[in-house]
Order: C-alpha cells, then structure tokens, then sequence
C-alpha cells in the first residue's frame, strides 16, 4: 500500500522575509526558489507582489521552476471596492505566478477591530477575491489567518470563512495559527473537528507559527488529525519566533509518521546542505543544535553515550544521520571516556591499541586540561596535537624564547586617535636564534603577523594559514582583570581546511599565543611538513 501524500508549501520568500534581520535580494530570492525547487517541494510562496520592489522585482521574471508550483501573496480586497478595481489584487494578478494565496480574516474580533468591517462583508471578501483568482490564475489558496483563535472564540463563524473560499473555488483552506499561541492537543482537536463540520481533508493545510516553540509539533498534529498541505519555511525563519521549521517537519513526516511528501529521491539526504546553504546566503551562523540538520545533532559527548554508539549507533541515535545529510561526531572532553578518545583517534587515522596503557593517559590529561579551563569538545586540532603528543611524537617546528607586545595609542599625522600594536617575537628554528618584529592592529594581530613573519622563510606552506574567528572566553568572573582567559581560534587555508585550537591563560595575550602555536603546528603536521632548521634543510632528529 502507497503512503498517504502530504503536499509542501514553503514560505521562506514570503512569512520567511518577515524575519526580523533577514532581506533577501530579488537575486538571492531566485536562487533558493531554485534550490526549494531542486529538493521537490510542491509549492513556493516567493512573496507579495505589489508590496516592495524586490518582489516586483521577482515576480516579472521569477526563475523556470521544474516542478513546484510558485505562489504570488496578497490579501483579500479591500472593503467597499469590487475584486477588479482592487490594485491589490490586479499587483497579485500581473505577477508570473500560477498559484495566488489570499490572506483573509477567520476571526469576527479581527474583522471588527483590524479591518473594521462587520464579520458578513469580510465573507464576501473572502469569496469575491478568491473567484476573481481563481478564475484568472486557475488555483488559489485562502490563508485563514488566527483561524483557531476564531475558531475558539466563533467555531461558525470561522468554519464559514473556509467554506466561503472552498465554494468560490479554493483549492485548499490554509488554517493559520497566526499568533502562534495554539497548543499541539488543540490544533489536533479543531482541525479534526473542521474536517468532522464539512472541510475535505484534502483541502486542508496547515501554517503555524512558533510563538509557544510547538510549531513544529502543531503541523504534525494539524496531519495526524487530516490536514494535508503544510506549510513551513526553511530553518524556522518567519515573523517574530519563526513559522514551522520545514527542515525538522520534512524527515518527521517520512521517517517517523510514514507519510509521502513528493521529494524528490535525493531529497531528504540534501536537507543539512539545503538548511546550512540559506544559513550561508543570509550571512547567519547556522543553528548547531538544530535538530536532524546541526552539527551537534549526531554529537556524541557522554562516556556512556559514546561507549555504547561504538556498540550500536541506534544507542544514541533516534535515526541515521546520513538519511538527512548530516554525520556522527565524537567529542572529547571532561565528560569523555576511553570509547570517544579511541574514536576520535580513529576520526584522524590514528589506530591505538585499546589496551593501551597510554589512551588513559590521554583521557586524564585532558579531564585534567579541561579542568584548568581547556575545552577540547570544541578544538579539535589541540586535542589530536595534545593525544599525538602523549601517544607518539608531534615535531617540534619551532621553540618560542620569548615574545613582547607593546600598545600605543596616538594621534596620527591625520588628526585621527589610533591604536596600534607591535609584536617582537625572539624564536629557534633548529639551532638558530631569530628574532621579528610587526605590527597589526591589535595585540594578536601583531603577534600573529611576527610569528608568519619569522617562521614563512623556512616554511612557506604557512603561507595560506588564514585566522578565520577568534573567540574569547573569561572562565573566572569573580577575579575580575585576574580571570583565567580560554581563547578558541578557527584556522582556514586553501584546500578549505578548517580547524580549531585552544589556549588557556590568566594573560589573554598569552593564551592566544597557546592557541596560535596549536594552530601552526596542526597546519604543518597534517601537511606532513618535517621541521626544519634555519637554512631550510630537515632538522636533524627528523
Ligand atoms: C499574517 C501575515 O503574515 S500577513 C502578511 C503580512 N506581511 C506584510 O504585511 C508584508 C508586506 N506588507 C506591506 O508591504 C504593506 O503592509 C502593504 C503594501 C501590503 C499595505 O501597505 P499599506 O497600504 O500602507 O497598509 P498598512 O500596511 O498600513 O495596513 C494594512 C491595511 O490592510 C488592511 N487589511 C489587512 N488585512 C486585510 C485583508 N485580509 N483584506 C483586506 N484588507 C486587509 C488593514 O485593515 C489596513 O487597512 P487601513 O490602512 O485602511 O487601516
Ligand atoms: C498568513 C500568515 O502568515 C499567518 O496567518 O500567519
């Protein structure tokens, strides 16, 4: 028997522009309507037509879709003009759209207050705008915005509104759970009891917003009690907490409740690349605890949890990752065992022995590190170079014998206040002693640019090294300027590596002096780069 189809309508260009930090382009538009497109969603609500022209703008030359269909929005006419006078409507209908989605009122206190017309001329907005629709475009929705509000406050009155749209030709009755404050049991309970009143499941669909964090938990309700279209956008964008996160709605409605949303075959693999792409194109630093898509979805960090994922991931894990896209991590930290040092090793193509007396070592080494402030869960480059180290060997690149920052704060020949920093770093490469200064516009900037400085002439493979993020951390409040300092550097270069490290200090300057020195090494260790003397030639003991 064939699974029951459940349609999917994205709003991420629409209720996902209503977010607040978030602007799209007409350009950026385009490119993820091709990319919702690519997944296989049924429909794409690319925005308001009429409202701004980056809309206009895409609606006169929105992209070939192959197989969603693209939704103009808009809302129903205004009160006393007819649907064809209503330039609203006539933006909506000028727009290269096959599909037309009408907001309109469900609730007669919204009718009252927000639109000031009485409750039977809003029915006829209602139908009048989505015949006109209908009849020029061939589909349009009705988003029946605070649907359960109204329906909890008026049930007839709200139910009339779906059957107004439905009569005039709707294709689906949107329930909007617009102020986001419904509870999953009610929007299982209304929706069916719409549905028991005469509203086809088959035209019902689903738009919940996240104001109480259910909205997820709403459209699953909405389903299980019918409804079958809901709408969502990616990664939970939309108006004040967000709308339905397609992203999490999507694998629950395959892989837990057995339902068909028409992906495409890849589809559901390609939901971790889709989430983190919009994240990418809107400049934001993508949710890590998201669930199914974020980094520490599949994150395994307990002793137990670990020991025990290494047995059998379906331990710890409620699916595979690979099904949406994402993969398993172990970390390892003050709460790791003796399994997550032993996988983490494996990660890097390090095979230990597991009775080996040393993998303890390595394991109280770093509870011990951890506790004066390291946090290796979240630098992993300092934490294979620390294992190597007490393991094996690391080569020693270079030794540091001693480094000065100085400040200077001053008027330039500009009149403008500056603040400058100057590093001078005093280093042995093999038997030789050299020293460097530079300058940079802070204190770790200055140190960073004299230890490229010394180091680039005897290993030119530093020279793609970039410092992508640097994150500073105070672990004692109490001591005020005194506090131990952990400083988290992110490593970039050319191949697209990227890496972290960590240093840990009671002198801020110092502790990223710990991180940078990580930072290089792992640079060069996993280049296979052998250290070397001054002159260039392969240190002695190498
Ligand atoms: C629940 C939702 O998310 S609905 C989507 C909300 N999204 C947006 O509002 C984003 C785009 N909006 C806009 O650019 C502007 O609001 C526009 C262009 C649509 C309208 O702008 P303006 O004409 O300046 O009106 P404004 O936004 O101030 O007020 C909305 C008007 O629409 C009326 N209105 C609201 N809903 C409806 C409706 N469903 N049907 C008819 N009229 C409506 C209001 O009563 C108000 O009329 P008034 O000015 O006579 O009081
Ligand atoms: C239409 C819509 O976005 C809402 O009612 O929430």
């Amino acid at each position: 028997m064939s699974s029951p189809r459940v349609h999917l309508f994205d709003s991420t260009l629409r209720d996902g522009a209503q977010t607040h930090g978030v602007d799209f382009s007409a350009a950026d538009k385009a490119a993820v309507a091709r990319s919702l497109d690519s997944l296989g969603i049924d429909y794409i609500e690319g925005g308001w037509p009429g409202a701004n022209p980056t809309d206009d703008t895409f609606f006169a030359n929105p992209p070939t879709l192959s197989r969603a269909r693209l939704c103009a929005f808009g809302m129903t006419r205004r009160a006393g003009r007819s649907a064809d006078n209503d330039p609203g409507l006539r933006a909506l209908l000028e727009a290269q759209a096959p599909v037309a989605v009408l907001v309109g009122k469900s609730w007669d206190f919204q009718c009252k207050v927000a639109l000031g017309v009485e409750p039977d001329e809003n029915v006829r907005m209602i139908a009048d705008s989505i015949a006109l629709m209908v009849r020029e475009k061939g589909e349009a929705m009705y988003d029946a915005e605070h649907f359960f509000d109204g329906y909890k406050a008026n049930p007839d009155y709200a139910v009339s509104c779906l059957k107004a749209a439905l009569d005039a030709g709707a294709r689906w009755a949107v329930l909007c759970d617009t102020n986001g404050g419904t509870l999953p049991h009610e929007v299982e309970a209304i929706t069916a009891a719409v549905i028991a009143a005469g509203v086809p499941g088959d035209q019902v669909a689903i738009h919940c917003h996240n104001d109480t964090d259910n909205a997820v938990a709403n459209s699953l309700a909405a389903v299980r009690a019918g409804a079958r279209q809901v709408q969502g956008t990616i990664n939970g964008l939309g108006e004040r907490c967000g709308n339905a996160n397609l992203i999490s709605v999507i694998p629950s409605l395959t892989l837990k409740m057995g339902y068909d949303v028409g992906l495409n075959p890849d589809g559901l693999a390609r939901l971790t690349e889709i989430s983190r792409a919009l994240d990418e194109r809107l400049n934001r630093a993508p949710n890590t605890h998201a669930p199914y898509v974020g980094v520490s979805a599949f994150a395994h960090k307990g002793g137990l949890h670990v020991s025990a994922v290494e047995k059998d991931p379906r331990c710890y894990e409620h699916i595979d990752p690979a099904l949406v896209g994402n993969r398993r991590q172990i970390l390892v930290s003050d709460q790791a065992g003796r399994s997550n040092v032993l996988s983490r090793l494996r990660e890097v193509g390090l095979e230990v022995d597991p009775d080996e007396p040393k993998v303890a070592r390595v394991v109280d080494e770093v509870k011990l590190r951890e506790f004066k402030g390291y946090a290796y869960d979240g630098a992993g480059a300092s934490f294979e170079l620390l294992a190597r180290r007490l393991l094996h060997r690391v080569p020693e690149y270079f030794r540091l014998s001693s480094f000065r920052v100085i400040d200077e704060r001053r008027w330039n020949a500009k009149g403008e206040l500056i603040t400058l920093s100057e590093a001078t770093i005093k280093a042995v490469i093999g038997d030789q002693h050299l020293m460097t200064v530079a300058e940079g516009n802070g204190p770790v900037n200055a140190l960073d640019a004299a230890l490229r400085k010394v180091l680039m002439p005897v290993y030119p493979q530093l020279s793609d090294l970039r410092l992508v993020d640097y994150k500073v951390r105070i672990l004692t409040p109490d001591a005020a300027t005194a506090a131990i300092t952990r400083v988290l550097i992110e490593s970039a270069d050319s191949t697209g590596a990227r890496w972290t490290t960590v240093g840990v200090s009671s002198n801020v300057i110092d502790a990223s002096y710990n991180a940078l020195h990580d930072s290089i090494t792992y640079k060069l260790f996993t280049a296979e780069v052998p250290a070397r003397d001054a002159a260039g030639a392969v240190a002695a003991a190498e």
